[in-house]
């Protein structure tokens, strides 16, 4: 089993000491309120961000010194604000997801055009597309490569509900093949509704692990978010009420 670990990670006051695993085949979210330091997680999780103390683990091999290639055949990392240096036309964007594998495949590059449902705009410059267009072309570009660990930072956060619905069958197909799919989520009925495990961090430090129902307590939410919230309805289909 090809497991993602983080130990006693530290990063400056951004991320203290935090523990946390990861485990393939399973969908992870990582939630808390803005600044706790989830986007520095998924960096370091992807080795972009060394850490002052702590270390990542891939397999048992230090992710920040790990080849880059092979890094990158390995884990998929989508970031917050992706931004595209060339104004490539979607098809051409999505086939450098293939760059880790040095090749083009065209069979996974149209798969995936298909399965984000961009082939009516995949000979269209990135310049031209709407936000969500766009994010969905972004995400394309990093499922083309097939990578074991999926990273998302937001990837819901533009898109809208058919592409929501979408997105999360397919991230489902994907860790029912083994993929491990770690995302940041802002959205805490996606996590408790299609998440399989919840971290929680606070000001930099892990607050709550465990199952959707576990991390994500109503005394959970009230002690991190300072939100008084109830759930309600039946399990995957629950929506947090506030009052
Ligand atoms: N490059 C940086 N150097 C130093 N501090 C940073 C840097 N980037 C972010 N921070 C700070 O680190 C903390 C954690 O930031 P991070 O982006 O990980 O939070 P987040 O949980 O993803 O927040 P959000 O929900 O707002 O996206 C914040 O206080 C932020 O201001």
């Amino acid at each position: 089993m090809i497991a993602l670990a983080a130990t006693q990670l530290t990063i400056g006051t951004r991320l203290r000491g935090v523990d946390a695993a990861f485990a393939p085949g399973r969908i992870t979210a990582i939630c808390g309120p803005n600044g706790a330091g989830k986007s520095t997680l998924l960096a370091a999780l992807a080795g972009l961000l060394p850490p002052d103390s702590g270390q990542v683990l891939l397999s048992g091999e230090d992710v920040t010194t790990m080849h880059p290639r092979s890094r990158a055949r390995a884990i998929g990392y989508l970031p917050q604000d992706g931004e595209v240096a060339w104004d490539v036309a979607v098809r051409s964007l999505v086939a450098l997801g293939r760059m880790p594998h040095g090749d083009t495949a065209a069979e996974p590059v149209e798969r995936t055009i298909a399965t984000l449902d961009l082939e009516t705009l995949a000979g269209r410059p990135i310049s031209k597309l709407s936000g969500g267009e766009k994010a969905r072309a972004l995400l394309a570009r990093v499922l083309a490569g097939e990578p074991q660990w999926l990273l998302a930072d937001e990837p819901f956060a533009a898109l809208d509900i058919g592409h929501q619905l979408t997105l999360l069958r397919h991230l489902r197909r994907i860790a029912d093949e083994g993929v491990g799919v770690v995302m940041v989520l802002h959205d805490l009925g996606l996590a408790m509704n299609h998440a399989d495990e919840v971290i929680v961090l606070d000001k930099g430090r892990l607050a709550a692990s465990g199952s959707p129902a576990e991390a994500l307590s109503a005394p959970i939410i009230e002690q991190v978010w300072g939100v008084t919230a109830t759930w309600i309805g039946e399990p995957s289909g629950r929506a947090l009420v506030t009052r």
